[in-house]
């Protein structure tokens, strides 16, 4: 999938959070937005995953417009892209179930109505639950194979976090929009997400994240987007946005001076 932000802006009750966003993510692309918080990433990643419809400009995927698709066709263009937000809010289940649900969401009714019917003739017959290949490749990639059978309240953060990812990677989105995937995580788990996230690459899949982690920025991306009070103040590859930043704010940005002081910013 080709997705497009062009000349994106959006606003609550009058107040602008965005403001004439054009950003592209291809397909077999990893794209980041870093920026101070509260400059826009979320409610960019929202306008990205088609959950929320730009105040003004256009998004596009595949050059339509989804706002302009009648609301059972934009949801199945939304189904194409697998979304993880900040807080992994799994259900009171267990992790094989909870990563199937990212598929069983893009299945039809009768596919959801049969999975069901032999999920129940197969407890029966083994007297076990089961669990398909598809879901535990998705957790192999995130290290938690092992755990398919446990119950998700029984996890750790980091771990939620891990199950929340192989639930989007599990229906094998175009694309992936990822907001800080790898914050509650330690450096041998967010390893283990940043391959995951180079792998979804690898198939061609698009991937568009917001991460603090300066390093991670450098490490994973081809092109980092760098977002000021809701402006795309400049994009590049990383090497060009860390070592020679275009915009000076952008450089202050990167050596971390006093960023959360707008007037200093804006000086
Ligand atoms: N629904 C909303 N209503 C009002 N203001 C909002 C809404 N959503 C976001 N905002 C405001 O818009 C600004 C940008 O928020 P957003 O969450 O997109 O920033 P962010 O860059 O993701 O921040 P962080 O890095 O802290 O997660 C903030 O000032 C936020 O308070």
């Amino acid at each position: 999938m080709h997705l497009e932000l062009e000349g994106v802006s959006y606003g609550v009750d009058g107040t602008r959070i965005l403001s004439d966003v054009s950003l592209a993510v291809e397909p077999g692309e990893v794209v980041t937005i870093i920026g101070p918080s509260g400059a826009g990433k979320t409610t960019l990643l929202r306008l990205a995953s088609l959950f929320e419809r730009p105040t003004d400009g256009a998004v596009r995927s595949d050059g339509t417009d989804p706002w302009s698709l009648p609301r059972d066709e934009r949801l199945t263009l939304r189904r194409r892209i697998g979304v993880v937000f900040q807080q992994a809010s799994l259900f009171a289940t267990s992790v094989a179930r909870n990563v199937d649900a990212g598929r069983r969401i893009r299945r039809p009714w009768s596919s959801r109505v049969r999975d069901f019917a032999e999920r129940l003739a197969s407890r029966w017959i083994h007297g076990s639950p089961t669990v398909d290949d598809r879901t535990l490749e998705a957790l192999e990639l995130v290290g938690l194979r092992e755990e398919w059978d446990r119950a998700a309240s029984s996890l750790s953060g980091g771990e939620a976090q891990r199950v929340s990812f192989a639930r989007a990677l599990a229906p094998r989105p175009d694309l992936l929009v990822l907001d800080e995937p790898t914050s509650d995580l330690d450096p041998r788990n967010t390893a283990i997400l940043e391959r995951a996230i180079e792998r979804a690459r690898g198939h061609d899949h698009g991937v568009l994240l917001a991460t603090h982690d300066m390093h991670q920025a450098e490490r994973i991306s081809d092109r980092v987007a760098f977002l000021l009070e809701g402006e795309l103040i400049e994009v590049g590859s990383p090497e060009r946005v860390f070592d020679t930043p275009r915009d000076e704010r952008t450089a202050r940005f990167v050596r971390g001076d006093l960023l959360y002081d707008e007037n200093e910013l804006l000086a």
